[in-house]
């Protein structure tokens, strides 16, 4: 199992952020984590990634149950995390293969001197995402879109058990967004890979590849399960409590608000 949560409950300057969380991710899953501002996505993946602990209810991670083991930097290294606020961290001078080298230490910015092993595993990890014609190029340099590219080959440099995309494509031109997430793609179906977790507010970014969907309203599971059978009209007009409209092209979802 990649995940449980247990009755969780998160508290925080006396209100509760989240409520009751129950989710179990199995391994071979991927799952999409939707909700809109201020649903409490960024709080449970903070949770899932140990730097905040449960007011109630129990967490375990890859085997882990916090609490009980020792937690924080040892689990940190079997979770992949890519998201933006990671990319203020980072040494914008370095190159984007000393970022990615950098993933083997889990360090910001390279203090370790890389075995033969590393630089070869990087190197094979900036031809499978896309980025090695821009390998030596500083990371402030890239755009967005190639920026991510190099965080998710970072990420990827420890072998992760799971990994957690949060909003990987913000900011991104629709030729852009289709490019990292046929790269996602290519990640999510190789053969013993990461479980992936793609934390989004937007509907057209959910591949077929995305089984399992869990919604979040205002702290609370609003829904999990099969994606189809969460991304539906129905399910999504009760969400947003207006009527929207799910189409389904390609076995991708697009959300328009109803006419009718
Ligand atoms: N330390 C805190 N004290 C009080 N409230 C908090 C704290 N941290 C988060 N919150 C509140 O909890 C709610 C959930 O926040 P969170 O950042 O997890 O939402 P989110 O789903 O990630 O939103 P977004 O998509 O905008 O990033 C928000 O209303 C936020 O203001």
């Amino acid at each position: 199992m990649i995940v449980k949560t247990e009755g969780v409950g998160l508290k925080r300057n006396g209100k509760w952020i989240l409520e009751d969380i129950n989710w179990q991710i199995n391994k071979n899953e991927h799952w999409v984590l939707y909700g809109l501002n201020g649903a409490g996505k960024t709080a449970l993946l903070n949770m899932l990634c140990a730097y905040y602990h449960p007011t109630v209810g129990s967490v375990e991670v890859l085997g882990k149950v916090f609490g009980k083991a020792e937690l924080g930097g040892s689990l940190r290294k079997k979770i992949g995390l890519v998201s933006n606020r990671l990319q203020q961290n980072l040494y914008m001078t370095d190159s984007a293969y000393e970022i990615i080298l950098s993933g083997a230490f889990a360090s910001i910015g390279l203090y370790e001197t890389p075995t033969d092993e590393i630089r070869q595993k990087a190197i094979d990890l900036l031809k499978m995402l896309g980025c090695f014609d821009y390998a030596d190029r500083e990371y402030s340099s890239l755009s967005q879109g190639e920026k991510q590219r190099v965080l998710i080959a970072r990420a990827l440099m420890l072998d992760p058990e799971l990994i957690i995309l949060d909003e990987p494509a913000t900011g991104l031109d629709f030729l852009a967004r289709e490019q990292l997430l046929e790269t996602i793609n290519v990640l999510a179906k190789q053969k013993n890979g990461p479980a992936i977790i793609y934390v989004t507010h937007h509907l057209e970014e959910i591949l077929p590849v995305f089984s399992h969907s869990i919604l979040l309203k205002k702290g609370k599971v609003f829904a999990k399960g099969q994606t189809e059978e969460m991304m539906t009209s129905k399910n999504l007009s009760e969400f947003f409590e207006l009527p929207v409209e799910v189409i389904w092209n390609n076995q991708r979802p697009l959300l328009a608000k109803s006419l009718k």
